[in-house]
């Protein structure tokens, strides 16, 4: 009964709240450009989208940002004021961005009741974001207020060859680790290379270690082995979709896996959240709880002081 009442209101609080996507993906993977396409999309099915530009470094954007990093920080004057080269340049921009998320949040919070989708594009030095502090601030304030997937853009055709096929799925597991949140796999660029093979690979082993066998010898050859072995767990709950940023072929699939990886977020990251806060809560308490002790204590130890004196 109660699982009942639970899930009732989850519901229509699903219906009514907002999603946040991060688009995160090596540089030329298309996120931009994906960007673009969904914005497009649901332009067209009149949810017009909140656009959010975290890429300080980023010389031409092909839609109109709503928030646009760019616009708090010129990436070009603090690497010349810090003595910076581009990627510390770009760290420091995003690090400088974060000092207002507090203001951003309360831009987004207000836009929330009106928008179903906002959408956050981040810098192409895949590392700078997902390994950062700055960026671990923005996606944890991000998920703490509204469901938020990641989407991880991956470039199909550079992935073609069996150990940068690995060498991505790593990466994106480490992503997947880093941000702990619902996450898919967007393989962009079907048009130019369609990523049956790519699903093929992680539904079946043997097919990966067929094609791994084909282009590597020796070393590599069982070192990738056991490593697709250890991915093989990541494989099995991993969401995919193939898509084409440039076509708008399989953008459909991509809100499915994002409506699925919604679903996620009410059922696992936030119950997991809410634990965190209460476990938060529940120390602060009992810090409270014993400083009060020790002052009480303190205070007893001096009155007898006094009475000593
Ligand atoms: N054929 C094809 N080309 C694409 C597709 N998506 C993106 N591209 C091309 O790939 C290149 C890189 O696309 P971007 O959208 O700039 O990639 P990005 O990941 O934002 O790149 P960074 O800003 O460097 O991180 C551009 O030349 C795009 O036109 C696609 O679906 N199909």
């Amino acid at each position: 009964m109660a699982d009942t009442a639970t899930k009732t209101s989850s519901g229509s609080e699903r219906e009514n709240a907002p999603v946040n996507i991060i688009m995160i993906g090596m540089a030329g993977s298309g996120k931009t450009t994906l960007m673009q396409r969904i914005n497009a999309y649901l332009h067209e099915r009149k949810t017009p989208p909140y656009v959010l530009n975290l890429d300080p470094a980023v010389s031409k954007l092909p839609f109109q940002a709503n928030i646009d990093i760019r616009d708090t920080v010129d990436y070009k004057q603090v690497m010349k004021e810090y003595n910076l080269g581009p990627n510390g340049g770009i760290l420091t921009s995003l690090n400088l961005f974060t000092t207002k998320l507090d203001q951003v949040m309360q831009i987004v919070d207000k836009r929330a009741a009106t928008t179903k989708y906002f959408l956050y594009d981040t810098p192409g030095q895949i590392e700078i974001f997902t390994w950062s502090a700055s960026g671990a601030i923005i996606t944890n304030s991000v998920a703490a207020t509204y469901p938020t997937v990641v989407v991880y853009v991956v470039d199909t055709p550079r992935t073609a060859n069996p150990a940068t096929f690995m060498s991505n799925m790593m990466y994106a597991c480490s992503i997947l680790y880093k941000t702990q949140l619902p996450f898919l796999v967007a393989f962009n660029k079907t048009d130019v290379v369609s990523h049956d093979f790519a699903v093929s690979w992680m539904n079946d082993f043997e097919e990966f270690q067929k094609a791994l066998m084909r282009q590597e010898e020796g070393y590599m050859n069982s070192l990738m082995n056991s490593m697709s072995l250890v991915l093989d767990e990541f494989y099995a709950h991993l969401r995919v979709a193939g898509v084409s940023a440039m076509t708008g072929q399989g953008i459909d699939g991509l809100f499915e896996k994002i409506d699925e990886a919604v679903d996620e977020y009410y059922e696992t990251y936030r119950p997991h959240l809410q634990k965190q806060i209460e476990k938060k809560r529940e120390e602060e308490r009992e810090k409270k709880a014993d400083d009060l002790k020790r002052l009480l204590k303190d205070l007893s130890v001096s009155e007898g002081k006094e009475v000593d004196i």
